[in-house]
């Protein structure tokens, strides 16, 4: 071999090398943790099956579900807390179904803040270090540290009892966080909190999960949680999970009925009833439509019928209407909610109830109960629901 061959050769093979470990390390990162056709019974009672999802390195994942369709046990299994029947849970390629919950490397924080009463936040948080026996200077070490994460420095020497809800949880945020662990599994563990520290503890979590670009699932039945948090959701119904992906696919593309009712406030319309909004026959036998994708226009012939309004200041603007509408549909306003920045028009079209949803920009622009209007649909918005991959729009027919 000549001497000028050996560089070349050389730097091929370290580069191939190189490309070929970076690409196993992007995989591996993608399947950092898999889940291979879980299933779980208590007794005659189906909790899961046929639960398969792989999560990568650093995912935020939210199992988001109805009460009882087995969020926490699907946790508790993932914990090593309950076991499983089937199936198989992988870890960065290790295999970890049948190891005791200490060896598996999860952190968990409960809904219920399980902290020992009688000692101080440091020592809570420092126990799990002890345990594992590791030398004082380190472990005050990291007590230091994970206090500063979750900002409970100054109350590092209270006990339990002289704390609020909020910082008793994030002294068990602490607890779990201090042993490093490889992912971390949150269990509801913002339901017992007020509302306003519940949100401020949300964006604390996701925060910190960022910063150590930890992969965390995450449970909770509050779909508006789960929207703002997550990388992706998977949304569980009954022991499976329904649909899987980012808030936006979930919000927007319900797979059927059941996801459409659970993500938002679809309206959900039999084809048949719903032809006349449309202006054709879909050929699935349901129909989804938010609020947000339907557009009122107060009847302009009507609003004489209404004495007073147009004195009173009424001042609707006409919405412009998106490009691909629907035919007009006459309607009238039977009540309306205020939610915020949002009021929710319940409108009767001919038998037919639509929740439509209007930006609420000024008092002088609510429409009142009982006037005349007339109702379109964004047809780009229209999910054909029916079976599970109704997000393809070439489902729904013209005609
Ligand atoms: N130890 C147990 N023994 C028998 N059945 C159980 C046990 N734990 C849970 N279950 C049942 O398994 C099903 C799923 O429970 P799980 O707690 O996982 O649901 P979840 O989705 O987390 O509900 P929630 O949001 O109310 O906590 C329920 O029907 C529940 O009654």
């Amino acid at each position: 071999m000549l001497a000028t061959d050996m560089p070349q050769t050389h730097s091929r093979h370290d580069s191939d090398g190189l490309l070929t470990s970076a690409l196993r390390e992007q995989a591996a990162d993608q399947q950092y943790l898999t889940l291979k056709g879980l299933a779980k019974r208590f007794g005659k009672t189906r909790v899961f099956s046929d639960i398969d999802a792989e999560i990568a390195r650093g995912e935020f994942i939210t199992l988001l579900g109805p009460s009882g369709c087995g969020k926490s046990t699907l946790l508790r299994a993932i914990a090593g807390l309950n076991d499983v029947d089937s199936g198989e849970i992988i870890v960065d390629g290790h295999d970890i179904t049948r190891l005791p919950p200490q060896r598996r490397g999860i952190g968990m924080v409960f809904q219920h803040y399980a902290l020992f009463p009688n000692m101080r936040v440091a020592d809570n948080v420092a126990f799990g270090l002890r345990m594992k026996k590791v030398r004082p200077e380190e472990r005050e070490r990291r007590v230091t540290e994970v206090l500063r994460l979750v900002e409970l420095t100054d109350q590092a020497q209270r006990y339990p009892h002289q704390l609020s809800g909020g910082q008793r949880q994030r002294v068990a945020l602490a607890r779990a966080l201090v042993v490093e662990p490889q992912i971390l599994l949150l269990d509801e563990p913002l339901s017992a909190l007020d509302a306003r520290i519940r949100r401020h503890l949300r964006d604390q979590i996701r925060d910190i999960q960022k910063s150590l670009g930890l992969t965390t699932l995450f449970v909770t039945h509050d779909q508006e949680e789960a929207l703002l948090l997550s990388d992706r959701i998977f949304l569980m119904h009954q022991g499976s999970i329904l649909q899987q992906g980012n808030a936006a696919s979930l919000y927007t593309r319900p797979v059927d009925a059941t996801a459409a009712g659970f993500m938002g406030h679809y309206n959900l319309i039999g084809s048949e009833l719903a032809r006349p909004l449309l202006g054709y026959l879909c050929d699935s036998p349901q129909v989804a439509l938010r609020p947000e994708a339907l557009y009122l226009q107060p009847d302009e012939m009507t609003r004489p019928l209404l004495p007073g309004h147009l004195e009173a200041g009424l001042d609707f603007p006409l919405q412009s209407l998106p490009a691909n509408v629907g035919p007009a549909l006459p309607g009238v306003i039977l009540r309306h909610q205020l939610l915020g920045n949002i009021v929710r028009y319940e409108v009767d079209c001919q038998g037919l109830r639509l929740n439509v949803d209007v930006l609420n920009r000024s008092a002088r622009q609510l429409l009142p109960d009982h006037l005349r209007v007339q109702v379109h649909a964004d047809l780009d918005e229209v999910q054909a629901l029916g079976t599970h991959d109704t997000g393809d729009r070439s489902r729904v027919a013209n005609g």
